[in-house]
């Protein structure tokens, strides 16, 4: 089924619209090998039964030519098809002199075809964000609010207030970002988003970015430039873009962190440990706009603005504890099915943390059980949802967080819940444990040294750091706080999305950086050892499980 083939067509390409035989070849000759080798596309790893273009969308260009949005669809042996936006334009000899562009500049990764014949003309067929034709046509729809009827449909243009007047006609480029979406610039003073995984709903990115930015005075997202959305009957509206103010930054704080982290590492040979101050500052700086984010979602800060149900705050319902429960239980059984099958291609320190993981089985299990009774008394936001260091940018003195589409692996619905904050601060957390394990065991600086050395002095880092974001972030509320009712709630808390987020990251390494397992295998065991020093607490003395090492959250607040 997915094989690679020269292509021609007799109908010509303005009227390729209305030939499904087209469209039924394109998919099962050149459009398999060419997704396949796309960043965007997650189904790469999935035994794939096949292609297909479900709706053809057709876009009028400038000059007078014309460029389709498809949308595929991608089936697999087992599971759900999944659906994904792909672009594209048709570069001949014809139209070639109205470019702006040469189309040799077209990068590799762009080209579905070479060489096609579409009606009686040969050229090139491309990804279309690559034609600065289409672009332009994106921008000047959504600067000008215009609607496109379609066959299926119609698409919505819609303009955000961040869009300034006078931008109607930037000069624009596709970013070299490697992500899941595609992003282009126009000006570098927009940044436009085209989201290529499709679900049958607004994309909770579009939600968050809008409501922070007309509703709340936190400033440190970029402004909602505007949205395209693809509307149709008896559905709901499907976002296929959204643009926001392109922020001028160097890094993100991933970077960053991993810069502080190489100055630190030099020092560690000789026995010193050594964090700047400048770092602690940033640090705090970063907890502080955590926490501001979250108070802008918990209670917009304009006065008179308006309440919308889904950003209201909720208490911990029965359903959401249930919810919660299968999740935790759901991606526990996957992962220890994960480890089982991958455990001979681990090295020897990720077999041992992968014991004492599979060991603490029934301790986990009972942790969260506890989730379905424990009084709390706290309340659930919106939150970020797949909140790490990578979301940040750093800009000369500041952050601007981004990115607020939610974690990948879930469904729309599901990003759409209304968690703890904690859950962003658990995310946090556990990138810079990320930052501080990805630097020290990789580093040639720290090759020769004792590892269990290295183990110290990483935790220790980690440990400084974790407490110095997490205080900033808790002083913003003041207490107490309705977010967070007492010490006891944040720590239990904070301790489930901790687990969470290590266990789903276990994951997530196993299919792509199985030498990164172990990051989040220590993770999973300073949670246990998190979980007995409650337990011990509680007066539930279990002797074999080692005691805690950390003082993660001493009685700061109560
Ligand atoms: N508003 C912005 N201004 C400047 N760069 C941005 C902006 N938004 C995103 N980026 C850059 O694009 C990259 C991908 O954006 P992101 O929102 O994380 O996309 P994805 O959903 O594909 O992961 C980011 O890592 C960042 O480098
Ligand atoms: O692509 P996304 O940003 O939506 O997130 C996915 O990929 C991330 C890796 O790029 C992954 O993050 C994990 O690795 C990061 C370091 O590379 C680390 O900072 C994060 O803490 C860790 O979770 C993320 O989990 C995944 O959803």
């Amino acid at each position: 089924m997915l094989i690679s083939q020269p292509m021609t067509s007799d109908t010509a390409w303005r009227d390729s619209h209305s030939d499904p035989q087209f469209w039924a070849m394109l998919a099962q000759t050149l459009l398999p090998p060419y997704v396949n080798t796309c960043r965007w596309f997650a189904g790469k790893a999935r035994p794939q039964t096949g292609f297909s273009v479900k709706t053809v969308h057709t876009l009028a260009l400038s000059d007078g030519d014309i460029a389709y949005l498809l949308i595929l669809e991608a089936a697999y042996a087992d599971g759900r098809p999944e659906k994904y936006l792909l672009p594209i334009s048709f570069l001949t000899d014809h139209t070639t002199h109205t470019l702006s562009f040469q189309p040799a500049s077209v990068p590799e990764k762009a080209r579905i075809s070479d060489d096609i014949t579409i009606g009686k003309e040969t050229g090139m067929l491309i990804d279309a964000i690559y034609d600065d034709r289409f672009r332009a046509v994106l921008f000047t729809a959504i600067y000008q609010n215009q609607t496109m009827p379609q066959t299926d449909g119609t698409l919505t243009f819609h303009r955000g207030k961040g869009l300034d007047e006078g931008d109607e006609q930037l000069p624009s480029r596709v970013l070299p970002v490697d992500s899941s979406n595609s992003a282009m610039t126009f000006g570098d003073k927009y940044f436009l988003k085209l989201y290529r995984k499709l679900f049958q709903e607004t994309n909770p990115e579009v939600d968050m970015v809008a409501f922070l930015t007309d509703e709340s005075s936190f400033d440190h997202i970029p402004a909602f430039g505007g949205s395209i959305i693809w509307q149709g009957n008896d559905r709901p509206d499907i976002t296929l873009g959204m643009v926001q103010r392109m922020v001028p930054n160097d890094k993100d704080s991933w970077m960053q962190t991993g810069d502080y982290l190489n100055d630190f590492l030099y020092a560690v040979p000789q026995r010193l440990f050594a964090i700047r101050e400048d770092v602690f500052d940033k640090v705090e700086l970063l907890g502080r706009r955590t926490g501001e984010m979250h108070c802008a979602l918990y209670k917009p800060s304009k006065p008179n603005a308006p309440t919308d149900p889904a950003f209201e705050p909720e208490p911990f319902t029965d359903e959401y504890r249930e919810f919660m429960i299968n999740r935790l239980e759901d991606l526990l059984e996957r992962r220890y099915a994960l480890l089982i099958d991958n455990y001979t291609k681990l090295d020897l320190q990720a077999q041992r943390l992968a014991w004492v993981f599979m060991e603490a089985k029934e301790m986990i299990d009972t942790f969260i059980a506890d989730f379905r009774t424990r009084p709390l008394s706290s309340q659930r936001i919106r939150i970020h949802g797949d909140y790490h260091l990578g979301q940040v940018l750093a800009t000369e003195n500041d952050f601007v967080i981004i990115d607020f589409e939610g974690e990948p692996e879930s469904s729309i619905a599901e990003r759409k819940i209304k968690h703890s904050p904690l859950k962003d601060v658990a995310g946090m957390i556990r990138s810079y444990h990320y930052a501080v394990s990805a630097k020290l065991f990789n580093s040639v600086e720290t090759d020769e040294l004792n590892p269990d050395h290295l183990q110290r002095v990483s935790d220790r880092w980690f440990y400084l750091i974790r407490d110095t974001f997490l205080d900033a972030y808790l002083d913003v509320f003041g207490a107490p706080h309705p977010l967070f009712k007492n010490n006891s709630e944040i720590n239990f808390l904070l301790l489930i999305y901790l687990l969470e987020k290590a266990v789903y990251e276990l994951g997530y390494e196993i299919s792509y950086r199985p030498s990164w397992v172990k990051i989040p295998l220590k993770g999973i065991i300073d949670v246990v050892r998190e979980i007995e020093k409650i337990r011990l607490s509680d007066g539930e003395v279990t002797p074999h499980v080692p005691m805690l090492q950390t003082g993660l959250l001493q009685t700061k607040r109560e």
